[in-house]
């Protein structure tokens, strides 16, 4: 497994050994003990995945408040997603910032991404499905989220038009976010 670091400590990118041959590949999708090596201890409990039928899709960016909030391992099961996480620890030098990765079904990369951050995807292909684990159950009451083009976070997306959920239309700005990390 390949580790590659990002602007933030403890998001990772991380490249897991294929083992290519005439029939296709094999890879182990999941090892807990490389999580203990790169020193997340947390246990996942719930399996997620999601099919985006349309390109230029945008599911988030949603969050957990605590004692709710979820770590997530995120990876790419058919299609192209531009994954996006921003730093929402209000007490973080890098509060309000965000970092982009292109996750696919040819790169396999995955992408971990520990509490405290707020997550969410554009899909670049059609019948994108994602799949990823939690290590906190789901929880309505705690669920929250901001808005995709909050103009002070300024994400750079690769659509202006995006497909959005009703719920994800009507999101907060982060200045106005509920947040308790
Ligand atoms: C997240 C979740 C949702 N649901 C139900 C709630 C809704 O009735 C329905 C669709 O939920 P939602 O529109 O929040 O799904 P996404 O827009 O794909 O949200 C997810 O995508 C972004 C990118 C994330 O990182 C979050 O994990 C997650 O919020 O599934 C469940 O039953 N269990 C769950 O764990």
């Amino acid at each position: 497994m390949n580790v590659i670091h990002s602007k933030f400590p403890g998001v990772k990118l991380l490249e897991p050994n294929a083992h290519v041959d005439h029939r296709g590949y094999f890879m182990e999708s999941f090892n807990e003990s490389i999580f203990q090596d790169i020193g997340f201890n947390q246990k996942f409990v719930q399996d997620n995945q999601s099919l985006s039928k349309d390109p230029g899709t945008i599911r988030g960016l949603h969050y957990q408040l605590n004692p709710k909030s979820q770590a997530k391992l995120v990876r790419v099961l058919s299609g192209v997603i531009y994954d996006v996480v921003v730093d929402i620890r209000k007490n973080s030098p890098t509060f309000g910032q965000w970092e982009g990765y292109i996750l696919s079904e040819y790169n396999l990369r995955q992408l971990l991404i520990p509490k405290g951050f707020a997550h969410g995807f554009c899909t670049l292909v059609p019948d994108t499905q994602i799949y990823y684990k939690v290590d906190e159950f789901y929880s309505a009451e705690h669920d929250r989220g901001i808005l995709w083009n909050d103009p002070e976070m300024n994400i750079t997306w690769p659509v202006s038009n995006p497909i959005l959920s009703n719920k994800d239309e009507r999101l907060p700005l982060l200045k106005y976010a509920e947040l308790n990390f």
